[in-house]
């Protein structure tokens, strides 16, 4: 995440790999303020073991873009709120990405990171039979947890 300010937003990409048992770190990464901290990041990531990058950043958000400019691993990238334009700004900033490099932006905010631990595993469940085990099992309860009337 671009700020530690994000991690109200970005804690909730947690709350998934955790139900499905993915391990993961946390960092604080920002192009603007700590450049050169984002270049060995963005850079490294790949030799170390992670295999999927979760960005979050508001406002002029160019982390998970630089991210993915420097890293062949997949980002997901997560517009987070913003205290003026409300994520329309960190939305458009994310979203419009020049063909060549790809993130794979999800919605504004909460939900928005929660998905993208969602679709980090989903990414991950390809290459691990348990873990789409664990996935499908998942789905299975939150279907189970919808109520068919709103009594
Ligand atoms: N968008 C970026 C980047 C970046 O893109 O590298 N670094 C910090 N930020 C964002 O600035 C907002 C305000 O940060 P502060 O609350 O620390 O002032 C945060 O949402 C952060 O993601």
């Amino acid at each position: 995440m671009g700020s530690r300010s994000d991690w109200p937003t970005m804690a909730n990409a947690t709350k998934p790999l955790n139900e499905l048992e993915v391990p993961f770190a946390t960092a604080v990464v920002s192009a603007h303020r700590t450049p050169q901290r984002l270049v060995e990041f963005a850079s490294e990531a790949h030799k170390n073991g992670t295999q999927v990058i979760i960005a979050g950043a508001g406002g002029s958000a160019h982390l998970p873009g630089m991210i993915a400019a420097m890293s062949p691993l997949p980002v997901i990238a997560v517009p987070v709120e913003s205290r003026f334009m409300t994520g329309m700004d960190s939305l458009l900033s994310i979203v419009q990405m020049p063909k060549g490099i790809a993130v794979a932006t999800q919605a504004v905010g909460a939900s928005g990171a929660y998905n993208a631990g969602l679709m980090a595993a989903q990414m991950l469940s390809l290459g691990d039979a348990e873990l789409q085990e664990r996935l499908i099992a998942w789905r299975e309860r939150q279907t189970d947890q919808v109520p068919l009337t709103v009594e």
